[in-house]
């Protein structure tokens, strides 16, 4: 099939504008009728004609049958898809935290209308994961997929760790490059990789979950001590989000920071480049490498969703049909590296051993094992100044 697709496209801003790059280059048998944006004062590169402020305009347009979601307003985002999914069009869409947040209620509604949502440009930019979860490991038994998932905050890793910068001029490089959230504490603060484990984690386990169950510390409690530390001991720090099969029944989902050596693949995953590590039961591992951020990399990402939609193609939620095999658990102790201040925090945290303690006038740490569930539920006493936590193997 090559049916003709007028798009609608929503958001000229880093990734749209990444994406009209790509596709002026290509002579596709595609054309975008119209931009929906926000501020009509600012200057664009392209004619004023083709912009408005107005959603209605191409949501209501019975000519344009796909509309390509690129805002930086989850709300808002969700209001537009939606509709444009009841109105009969098929949607792309990159944004991972209004996919995370609604993704039950969008596979209903998809369902219900017939349309198709793709968002391969919501995870992890331009590595195919989504894809490769739904078709390639679709009868393959995933012992895990863990990895890097956020491009801003392993730039400001590597900015640190490899040329000394400090974490605030890291991170302003980020914002510059196009990297970084418009709230940038989505980034650091690892909100973001959790919304995309979120995503993962109904591809791969069959698993709707709310964000918010999910643990997520970020990068941005680090400092100069555990950075002093990790060197020392030849260690990288990654963010991390993991989601792992700990028996034929659970699956446990987080988000922490991580102390990797040389010898784990991740370690050499290094500025906006995002890693994404499968284990498979018969396969083995397997990794994806690629750009996890930026306009191209992404732009690269959605068009590939638009070029997928002339063929009819949908998501089809396989792993969602014997759901009920698999449910989510906190039940799982994990062993970290914990700065702290308080002597109280180790006696809430409850560690079930500890292997290290460490205690100097301005630095103290333990290694040990702690519950999962028992960081979840004191991750405010935990996600605080003076304190970082970080797995460590
Ligand atoms: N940057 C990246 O590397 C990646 C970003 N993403 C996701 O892609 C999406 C876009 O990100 P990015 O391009 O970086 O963001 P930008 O901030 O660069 O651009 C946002 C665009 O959205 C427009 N906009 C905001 N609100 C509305 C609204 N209510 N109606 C219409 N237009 C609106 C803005 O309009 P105006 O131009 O008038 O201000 C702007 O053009 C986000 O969901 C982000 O999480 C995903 C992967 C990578
Ligand atoms: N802010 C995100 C953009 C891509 O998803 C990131 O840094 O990875």
């Amino acid at each position: 099939m090559d049916n003709k697709l007028t798009l609608g496209l929503f958001g000229f801003g880093v990734v749209g504008q990444g994406l009209h790059d790509i596709i002026k280059t290509k002579n596709l048998n595609l054309a975008i009728k119209r931009f929906v944006i926000k501020h009509p004062e600012k200057k664009r590169t392209l004619p004023a004609s083709l912009f408005t402020t107005d959603a209605r305009s191409v949501l209501d347009d019975p000519e344009i049958n796909t509309v390509v979601e690129l805002i930086d307003d989850a709300a808002a985002a969700f209001d537009i898809v939606s509709a444009a999914l009841r109105s009969g069009k098929n949607v792309v869409s990159a944004n991972k935290k209004m996919i995370a947040t609604h993704l039950e209620e969008l596979v209903d509604i998809q369902h219900k209308h017939g349309t198709s949502l793709l968002y391969e440009g919501a995870v992890c930019g331009s590595i195919p994961i989504i894809r490769n979860l739904e078709e390639y490991y679709d009868n393959e038994l995933l012992h895990s997929v863990t990895g890097i998932f956020n491009g801003s905050s392993n730039y400001i890793l590597s900015k640190i760790f490899n040329e000394n910068l400090a974490y605030s001029t890291a991170l302003k490089q980020a914002q510059d490059l196009g990297f970084a959230e418009t709230d940038p504490t989505l980034d650091v603060g690892g909100f973001d990789a959790k919304f995309k484990l979120t995503i993962v984690a109904s591809h791969a386990y069959g698993l709707y979950l709310s964000p918010d169950a999910i643990l997520n510390i970020g990068i941005d409690k680090l400092g100069a001590s555990d950075i002093q530390f990790a060197r020392e001991k030849n260690f990288r720090i990654k963010l991390i989000p993991t989601a792992r099969e700990i028996n034929d029944k659970a699956v446990i989902l987080y988000v922490l920071p991580k102390l990797v050596s040389p010898d784990n693949i991740l370690y050499a995953v290094e500025n906006e480049y995002n890693g994404v590590l499968v284990k498979a039961a018969f396969a083995d591992e397997q990794f994806f490498y690629g750009k996890g951020a930026g306009g191209h990399p992404t732009g690269s990402a959605v068009l590939s969703d638009i070029a997928a939609l002339r063929y009819g193609y949908k998501y089809e939620y396989k792993k969602h049909l014997g759901a009920g095999e698999l449910t989510y658990s906190t039940d799982w102790d994990i062993q970290v590296y914990l700065r702290y201040e308080d002597e109280q925090l180790i006696e809430t945290l409850g560690f079930s051993s500890i292997s290290e303690r460490f205690y100097a006038n301005n630095f103290k740490y333990v290694i040990g094992k702690v519950n999962l569930g028992n960081i979840l539920k004191n991750r405010d006493a935990v996600n605080r100044d003076g304190v970082f936590i970080a797995e460590i193997a």
